[in-house]
């Protein structure tokens, strides 16, 4: 078997053609992962570039030299858009463009005006390196803690990858070549080689990105309310509880407020279930708004009932978040369309003491707010002795 140029090409070509395939069923599969798009029009895009250039001896120098380079450096630059997506940062597309223009009219004035392989293949290994490099200062930069692991490993892979571009510029050429890269000789053809497998980890790393990025996705998912966007009833029930357990540990205190939208039913009834979603989403920008309290926990704990968590707050400092919340809500109408929406709510507010559980506190707190709704809502009561001595005896209306 010889390895040479033709026989690494198509070698090449088969593994980016199986590449672009697996990517392609893979986004069939795992629709919700935009960037996969990106990433799989880049692969195919490299693949045909790759294509073109190995068929350097079938079709004319244009379409195989320039068409093809141009069509790898297209290839990198969505590769890089791609990873700027996963990162939820903007692309800057000047520079990444300007690059390629200038690789692209390098190649064809080496290929043409003044031919010259050994300046191709340097302006190859230069642009490919810069994008390796960019990616990898991407993800090692500006990646989000619960994905920094899979980007940290293909930001390595990519270093590596710059790494052997960098390597592949001191790489001489056969100096019988001619203008021919199928006879650019053994060195070149041993860059092929671990070309090829550089590639292949630039694979893996990529999946290992979706795949973490899925997880985390999945994991947020999972604790979150679909409609706002806030912990969904599992969630509070899980963070509250440790929360609280380290506020008791400490020696600091917690308050917890939870509030129920007044006559909810009506709003659905006379406006229709899309407006009552829309005054849930408006409700819990006023909420975020109204709360002004450090890492405290917001979730939505039924269908018109929120519980909010205030770690290190006192019942004093819960009744006054509470008052802030009640007077937002009854001062903003929801907007649906072109209808002003009024809502208030009625609010109960616990604090704990030592050795209260998240749920007994819960469960106070909702009593606290049975009595704002049998005051005549749109108020704030708070939890006291009584309360906290029934919750804890196990009250039937608890
Ligand atoms: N639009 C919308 N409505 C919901 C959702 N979840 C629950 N609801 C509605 O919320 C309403 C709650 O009604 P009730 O429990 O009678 O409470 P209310 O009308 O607010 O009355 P009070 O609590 O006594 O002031 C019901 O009509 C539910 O259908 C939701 O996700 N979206």
């Amino acid at each position: 078997m010889h390895l040479d140029i033709p026989t690494l090409t198509l070698v090449s070509l088969l593994m980016g053609i199986g590449a672009s395939i697996g990517f392609t069923s893979l986004m069939a599969v795992l629709n919700t992962q935009r960037v996969l798009r990106i990433w799989v029009a880049s692969i195919w895009i490299n693949t045909l570039g790759i294509t073109l250039i190995g068929l350097r001896n079938h079709i004319p120098d244009l379409v195989s030299i320039v068409v093809g380079n141009g069509l790898l450096v297209t290839g990198n630059i969505l590769a890089l858009k791609g990873i700027a997506q996963h990162l939820a940062l903007p692309m800057r597309w000047r520079w990444p463009c300007s690059l390629a223009a200038v690789y692209t009219g390098a190649i064809a004035w080496f290929a043409f005006a003044s031919p010259n392989l050994g300046a191709r293949l340097l302006a190859g290994s230069l642009q490919a390196m810069a994008f390796n490099f960019a990616y990898a200062y991407l993800l090692l930069r500006y990646s989000e803690p619960d994905i920094r692991k899979s980007c940290r490993i293909a930001g390595a892979v990519l270093v590596t990858n710059g790494l052997f571009y960098l390597a592949r510029v001191f790489t001489p050429l056969d100096p019988t070549s001619s203008q021919d890269l199928m006879m650019a000789g053994l060195p070149v053809a041993a860059t092929y080689v671990v070309g090829i497998l550089t590639t292949l980890a630039s694979y893996f790393a990529l999946l290992q990105l979706i795949t973490e990025r899925l997880v985390v996705d999945l994991r947020r998912a999972a604790r979150t309310d679909g409609l706002t966007g806030l912990l969904n009833r599992s969630a509070i029930v899980a963070e509250g509880r440790a929360s609280l357990e380290r506020c008791l540990e400490r020696g600091q205190p917690f308050a917890l407020l939870i509030f129920d939208l007044d006559h909810f039913k009506q709003i659905n009834d006379r406006w229709g279930h899309d407006a009552g979603d829309a005054v849930l989403r408006h409700v819990t920008e006023m909420m975020r708004k109204a709360i002004q309290w450090p890492r405290y926990l917001a979730s939505r704990y039924g269908g018109e009932e929120f519980v909010v968590a205030l770690p290190g707050a006192t019942l004093v400092q819960g009744l006054e978040a509470a008052e802030r919340l009640r007077l937002a809500l009854a001062h903003s109408h929801a907007r649906v369309g072109d209808q002003t929406i009024p809502v208030t709510a009625s609010i109960g507010v616990a604090s704990a003491r030592h050795g209260t559980r998240f749920e007994h506190l819960v469960r106070q707190a909702d009593q606290a707010m049975y009595r704002t709704k049998f005051d005549g809502r749109n108020g704030v009561s708070f939890a006291g002795d009584r309360d906290s001595r029934l919750v804890e005896a196990g009250d039937s209306r608890c």
